[in-house]
C-alpha cells in the first residue's frame, strides 16, 4: 500500500518571545507507522512534537508562522482545537495517571464527551486496556486506584487513556525514559501493535529505541530539521554528515 501522509509541515517557525526554536522546519509524517523524532538536549523536538496538536497554545509568548496540515487541513486555521486534541491523543514523559480508579481513568474523556451508558463505556474501557496490553493485569483491579500499579502500567494506562478516545494519532513524548528495561520494552511492543491502527509519532533520547521501533526518523539540530527519511537510511547512510556525527556518537 503506497504510503500516505497524515501531516504536512511546511517552513514551520516558532518562537519562545524572541527566541526561535524551530526554523523553517518541513517534514511529513506518514499515516499508521511510526516516526521517531531524535537529536540533542533542547534541538527542538518536544518543540514541534506539541505543535501538532497545539498544546503550544497553551504556552505564552508563543508565535508561529508557517502550515501544520493534518489529513490536508491546516491545523492553525480556523479549527476546534478540542476536536484536534481527540484526533491527536498524548502521552507524557511521566505516566499521569488521574488519581482516580482504573476504570474511571480510561473512561474519563469518553464521558466528558457525553457517554453515559455503562455498558458501552465498559466495552471501550476493556478494548482499550486490550489495545494497550493491560486489560490481563487490570482486570480485577479496575475499581482500585490506577496510583496503585507499577509505573510501566500506569503508563500503558495513560496509553489506554488516549486510545479510548479514538485518535487517529498519538502523540509521545520520551514515553519510556522514567521506565525500566523490562517496561520499556513492552511499551515498545505495543507500538508495534498501534500503528496498525493509529500515527504515532514518538521524541525520543534513545537511538537504539529509534531503530528498533520506528519506520521513519527524523534529525534535529539546533531547532532544526536536518534530515529525515526511513529509519534504515538515517542509521546506515545518512546524507547529512551532522547526522553521521550525531548516530556515530561524535556529539551529543
Ligand atoms: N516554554 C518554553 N519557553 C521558552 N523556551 C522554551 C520553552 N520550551 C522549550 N524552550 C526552549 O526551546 C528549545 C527547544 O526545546 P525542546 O524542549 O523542544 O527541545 P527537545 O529537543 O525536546 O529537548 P529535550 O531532548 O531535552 O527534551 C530549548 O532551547 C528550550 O530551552
Amino acid at each position: 500500500m503506497k504510503d500516505r501522509n497524515k501531516f504536512f509541515i511546511k517552513d514551520l517557525n516558532l518562537y519562545y518571545g524572541t527566541f526561535r526554536a524551530l526554523i523553517n522546519v518541513n517534514l511529513n509524517i506518514v499515516e499508521k507507522k511510526v516516526t521517531a523524532f531524535i537529536g540533542p538536549s533542547g534541538c527542538g523536538k518536544s518543540t514541534l512534537l506539541r505543535c501538532l496538536n497545539r498544546m503550544n497554545d497553551l504556552i505564552e509568548g508563543v508565535k508561529i508562522d508557517g502550515v501544520v496540515a493534518l489529513d490536508d487541513t491546516d491545523i492553525y486555521g480556523d479549527i476546534d482545537v478540542i476536536k484536534l486534541r481527540t484526533k491527536v491523543g498524548m502521552v507524557f514523559q511521566r505516566p499521569n495517571p488521574f488519581p482516580m480508579s482504573c476504570y474511571d481513568n480510561i473512561a474519563y474523556g469518553p464521558r466528558c464527551q457525553g457517554i453515559k451508558d455503562k455498558a458501552t463505556l465498559d466495552e471501550l474501557v476493556e478494548k482499550s486496556l486490550k489495545q494497550a496490553a493491560l486489560w490481563d493485569e487490570v482486570k480485577d483491579r479496575l475499581n482500585k486506584s490506577a496510583l496503585g500499579l507499577s509505573g510501566g502500567q500506569q503508563q500503558r494506562l495513560c496509553i489506554a487513556r488516549a486510545v479510548a478516545m479514538e485518535p487517529e494519532v498519538i502523540l509521545m513524548d520520551e514515553p519510556t525514559s522514567a521506565l525500566d528495561p523490562i517496561a520499556t520494552s513492552k511499551i515498545e511492543e505495543l507500538m508495534e501493535s498501534l500503528k496498525e491502527d493509529y500515527t504515532i509519532v514518538i521524541v525520543t533520547h534513545s537511538m537504539q529505541q529509534a531503530a528498533r521501533i520506528s519506520d521513519n526518523t527524523a534529525f534535529f539540530l539546533s531547532g532544526e530539521v536536518v534530515e529525515s527519511d526511513i529509519t534504515s537510511n538515517i542509521f546506515t547512510k545518512p546524507r547529512d554528515k551532522r547526522t553521521e556525527d550525531y548516530i556515530t556518537g561524535r556529539f551529543g
